[in-house]
């Protein structure tokens, strides 16, 4: 089976977070398991796209609102076990940063248009197309309803939402960004008023995916506005647990490290990065290390951090490591810490995809209290490299984490709630220091399998129930 992904970002060409990391290894475990998936994405001028070579398979000018923006795609040369191609749209998508932009909505939407514009040149078409998320949500109304696409209607389309918070919503005025459609049709763009990208590939995909079970769930009751809808198609929705790649993701190879190590060094290995870690940031490796990683976002419970902290360090005995960006207000406050904390608590605010694997491999424990968390891959890394995670009882992270007491491995809270954390790092503290349980517990962490070989597979059979259904639509129409 042909299969496409069409995705804002891709590990490692552009990441953000965890969408990168998805669409950067479900496509070439599905290739592995005999289909052939490949990804189109924007071009960005990050540095893995300013080193990569290619060439330009197809070129496009592109009208949008009366203007004309020259495009085309490239396929370029990669080791990622995918064809990887890019669009690249001149002023709009060669940028350095992947959001952000007052004009994400043109972007996202000329994006979408050329790939459906190069699609319909291509004699063998996909087989079946996968969205992701927001960014790419209109393609399957537009391959249904805009006439000049009608040669793609029959290609089955699938969503899958990584994240439900974020929509994509604009103005109807905007709505000349879309390719002509008829009028008729404009309710299923329409979501309170506004035209609603992700609400749209709820309404149009074929299939709707979310990356864990939880996470569909939970979208039921609260969706940031979309419960309702998601309750109402609630017939072609399911939720497809992420994997994580295990060959990026491999504590006995990964390059960041400073020391690698497997089940059977991981007590010397892990000792080295801890070393290593606490000494670049003015730590104790004899204290119990504690790390979190992410975007600085209310979702994740961001806002908390600061008390969560400066709580913690006053009642328990142990060193804070952290590692993230976003709210301005919670970076000043994390770093207005450090004056506080000297030799217990360091952050580095930024992203650097080396110091995350070094976080993973060093700490012993990793904080994840989100309020809302659709699958989580630090939690899955955390396991990997021996890492204890310490998650809210949420999406992903109950499908994944169970609580030590429980006979699991992590340790497990219900609420994000400073009390709740801060009594879980206590209890941490506690099996920190029960030395042979704990080592005990690596072991069995790092043997958890989460790769992506089960999970390809899941999507696979969502395809393929898929092109049953174009098929026996193809047959039937040939029949009358
Ligand atoms: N400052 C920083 N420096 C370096 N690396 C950083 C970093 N901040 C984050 N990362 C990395 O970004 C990724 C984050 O992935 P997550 O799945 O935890 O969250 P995210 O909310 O981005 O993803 C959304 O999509 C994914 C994929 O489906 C879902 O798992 C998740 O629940 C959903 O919110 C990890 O690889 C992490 O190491």
């Amino acid at each position: 089976m042909t299969i496409l992904h069409v995705s804002a970002e891709c590990y490692p060409v552009a990441k953000v977070g965890g969408l990168a990391d998805v669409v950067g290894a479900l496509p070439k475990y599905q290739n592995r398991i005999g289909h052939k998936a490949s990804v189109v994405m924007p071009y960005y001028k990050t540095n893995w796209v300013e080193r990569a070579s290619g060439k330009g398979i197809f070129r496009h000018n592109l009208v949008v609102l009366g203007k004309t923006f020259f495009a085309e795609v490239l396929e370029v040369d990669n080791e990622l076990g995918f064809p990887l191609f890019l669009v690249r749209i001149a002023d709009l998508t060669d940028r350095e940063k992947v959001y952000g932009y007052e004009d994400d909505s043109l972007r996202f939407i000329a994006f979408q248009r050329l790939v459906l514009q190069w699609l319909l040149t291509l004699k063998k078409k996909p087989d079946v197309i996968n969205c992701h998320d927001y960014h790419t949500g209109l393609i399957p109304f537009m391959m249904q309803k805009c006439p000049v696409f009608t040669d793609l209607k029959d290609i089955p389309t699938t969503l899958s939402i990584h994240n439900a918070q974020y929509q994509g919503e604009f103005s109807h005025n905007w709505g000349g960004l879309l390719p002509e459609f008829n009028h008729s049709d404009l309710g299923l763009l329409d979501w309170y008023g506004k035209i609603n990208p992700l609400a749209t590939a709820i309404k149009c995909a074929w299939k709707v995916n979310t990356v864990s079970p939880s996470y569909m769930v939970e979208l039921q009751e609260k969706a940031n506005g979309l419960e309702g809808l998601l309750r109402q198609e609630k017939a072609k929705c399911v939720g497809i647990l992420n994997g994580i790649d295990t060959e990026t993701w491999n504590p006995s190879t990964d390059e960041y490290l400073v020391k690698n190590y497997n089940i059977r060094t991981r007590v010397a290995g892990r000792k080295k990065n801890k070393e290593a870690l606490c000494k670049e940031f003015g730590l104790d490796p004899s204290k119990p290390l504690f790390g979190f990683i992410g975007r600085l976002v209310w979702e994740k419970g961001a806002d908390l951090l600061p008390e969560i902290i400066d709580t913690a360090l006053q009642q328990h005995d142990v060193n804070i490591i952290l590692l993230g960006s976003g709210a301005p207000e919670v970076e000043y406050q994390l770093e207005a810490l450090k004056d506080k904390y000297p030799g217990r608590y360091n952050a580095y605010i930024g992203y650097e995809e080396r110091m995350s694997h070094w976080v993973y491999s060093g700490a012993d424990f990793l904080l994840m209290p989100s309020r809302v968390e659709p699958c989580g891959l630090n939690q899955l890394y955390s396991l990997r490299y021996g890492c204890v995670p310490i998650v809210r009882r949420t999406g992903g992270l109950k499908d994944t984490v169970i609580d030590v007491g429980d006979g699991g491995n992590g340790i497990c809270h219900d609420q994000t709630s400073v009390f709740d954390v801060v009594y879980s790092i206590g209890r941490a503290s506690v099996l920190y220091h029960e030395k042979k349980f704990f080592k005990e517990n690596q072991k069995q962490m790092m043997e958890t399998d989460h790769s992506w070989e089960n999970a390809a597979g899941e999507y696979v059979s969502l395809y393929e129930q898929l092109v049953k259904t174009a098929n026996n639509r193809k047959t039937s129409k040939t029949k009358k």
